[in-house]
């Protein structure tokens, strides 16, 4: 992870609100449809100008229409391709869903959700068309290609996805096969994972083509049905969520961070009235019901906006407001229950508001509600946690033990009597809860040791010319030693004859090139001191070889896998 740390705050900052209006659809070009919104690129403005109406028209209606304008984060102007400031899809992956993934690297949990009335670019937004893929595919491809540039010997990322529905207030795996009846998860809240959908398959992937053939089968699963708005409408509420898990090891201190980031990415239900779309019968009950997680959407996004709750929230609890404001309903609909922290907690969240070019009142009520979301402030903070060696093993024995006790308990269920089964089944699926984070603790560790061998592999593959030019280096002394050490035990004898010859010259003679070779020896006082100098020689020689012997032994000890596997099968592990 090179990237500059990133501080530990509790303040996702407000929720950055977009606004996007589509082209025309058929319908609206076989109507001659006028369109009704204008935007600013430089200013974000968005102005919603009234429908020109026929004198009956005014007549039947109630309120006055009149212009409105708004200012967003941005404003996306995706209805008129030849215009020069035309937002394509990429554009609106640039300009904040790369972002959403900075802060994902960096540990952040992140929401993006689209809302908007049927047909009017929520799906094509966040899922698009294989032509024009939206911001989920976008993200996914993004997420592996960071995690391909940033791959370095020392972190494990672990990606897994899951996918489901809330439709007519229950929620369905998009990632198991559909059943007749449908199998509908339960909501549950714990300590330790607060609110989370129990069962809810969370798979692991390790590309983009994994989580494409996931979306792919998730996408069939999904409900839609034709209404009069839009022929494939989504009648139910589309959660697909991202985890990443980076795991850093550092090999000094043998420890490791772990940071965690969860991506939710929301397609919503259209926003509309029932009777925009003549829905009737089981659409009409959909349309309650959907209607209910979106009315509360509504109610919880306008408690969060309130001015009150800003200041008691600015004040950290001590102001004496805090009791006057209101409990943000999130219990009141799966949907606000299972996104409260999206919405209000540890996530920084972005809106994307879908418009379509000529409906007057739905637009004017998504762009109020737009409006109130972007007062919302979340409290995201970086969720990392530094866990050494020793602590990850006794975290992972601790889990043994607490699946043990379950797994006694589940036993002892099973004997018990018909009344406890509730009780039973509850303690079943904890049980395998556990399970399953025992075998993901367990996976990251066997992770971090390949990332410990791969580090050392990288190590003596840095040593290794090292320790040859030592090798080298140590066999030229080994012959140099064995040379002197054998001269030192047979001295060469000079002739007296040659001696004498000396004397009478006066001057002693030593002819290096004799024929004696360069190890000569020789007598009296100059071959005492010779002597001297190669017992010197031959300490340091032998100190030498001492220390090597101790350095081979300690990087014997060090890397014994090595010493036994050639290096090329340790380092592909
Ligand atoms: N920016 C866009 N460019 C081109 N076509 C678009 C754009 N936005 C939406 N459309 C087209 O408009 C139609 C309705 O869009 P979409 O299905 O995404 O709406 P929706 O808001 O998801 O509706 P529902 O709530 O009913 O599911 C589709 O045919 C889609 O291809």
């Amino acid at each position: 992870m090179d990237r500059p740390a990133t501080p530990l705050e509790g303040d996702g900052g407000n929720v950055k609100v977009v606004v996007r209006v589509r082209k025309f659809v058929k319908r609206e070009i076989d109507k001659q449809s006028p369109c009704l919104i204008s935007m600013n690129p430089t200013t974000n403005q968005t102005v919603l100008a009234p429908p020109i109406l026929s004198p009956e028209e005014a007549r039947g209606s109630k309120r006055q229409q009149e212009e409105k304008s708004f200012i967003f984060d941005k404003s996306f102007w995706s209805h008129n391709e030849e215009d020069a400031h035309y937002a394509h899809q990429q554009h609106i992956y640039a300009s904040f869903g790369e972002e959403f993934l900075d802060h994902n690297f960096d540990g952040y949990h992140t929401c993006i959700f689209a809302y908007g009335q049927t047909g009017s670019g929520k799906s094509y937004t966040m899922m698009g068309t294989p032509e024009q893929p939206g911001l989920i595919p976008r993200t996914c491809q993004g997420l592996f290609e960071r995690i391909h540039e940033e791959q370095n010997g020392s972190i494990t990322y672990n990606v897994h996805v899951s996918y489901f529905e809330i439709y007519n207030e229950h929620v369905k795996d998009l990632l198991t096969p559909r059943t007749n009846p449908p199998n509908y998860l339960k909501i549950r809240e714990s300590k330790s994972d607060g609110v989370y959908v129990q069962n809810l398959t969370d798979e692991p992937v390790r590309s983009f083509e994994d989580i494409d053939r996931l979306m792919k089968i998730g996408d069939l699963n999904r409900t839609t049905a034709s209404t009069k708005m839009n022929d494939t409408s989504s009648r139910s509420h589309a959660v697909f969520t991202l985890t990443l898990k980076q795991i850093q090891h550092d090999i000094a201190t043998d420890s490791t961070i772990e940071r965690l980031a969860r991506m939710r990415l929301v397609d919503l239900a259209g926003s509309e009235r029932a009777n925009r779309t003549e829905a009737t019968g089981q659409r009409l009950r959909e349309g309650g019901n959907i209607n209910q997680s979106l009315t509360t959407l509504g109610r919880v996004i306008a408690a969060l906006a309130d001015p009150k709750r800003q200041r008691a929230s600015r004040a950290g609890g001590q102001n004496q407001s805090k009791r006057r404001v209101e409990v943000v309903p999130y219990r009141d609909s799966v949907l606000t229950w299972l996104l409260k922290d999206s919405l209000g907690g540890n996530s920084k969240t972005a809106m994307v508001a879908c418009i379509s070019p000529t409906d007057y009142d739905e637009t004017l009520s998504t762009l109020r509600y737009a409006d109130q979301a972007k007062r919302i402030r979340t409290k995201a903070h970086v969720n990392q946690d530094a866990v050494s060696a020793a602590e990850r093993d006794a975290k992972i024995l601790e889990m043994q033990e607490t699946i043990k006790t379950l797994q006694l308990s589940v036993n002892n269920a099973a004997a018990r009597k018909r009344d406890e089964a509730d009780r039973a089944r509850d303690e079943m699926e904890d049980y395998q809860r556990q399970v399953t984070k025992m075998q993901r603790a367990m996976e990251e560790s066997r992770a971090v040791s390949d990332v410990k061998i791969r580090a050392l592999s990288m190590e003596v593959e840095e040593l290794r010319p090292a320790n040859e030019a030592l090798r080298v280096e140590i066999e030229a002394l080994r012959r140099h030693l064995a040379l002197a050490v054998g001269e030192l035990k047979n001295p060469i004898v000079i002739p007296k004859e040659i001696l004498n010859e000396q004397d009478e010259n006066e001057e002693p003679a030593l002819d290096y090139d004799s024929g004696m070779g360069d190890d000569c020896s020789t007598s009296g006082d100059h071959g005492h001191f010779e002597h001297e100098a190669w017992q010197t020689d031959v300490d340091e020689l032998l100190k030498d070889l001492g220390l090597f012997k101790r350095k081979i032994a300690d990087d014997k000890e060090r890397f014994p896998r090595i010493g036994k596997a050639p290096l090329g099968e340790i380092s592909g592990n």
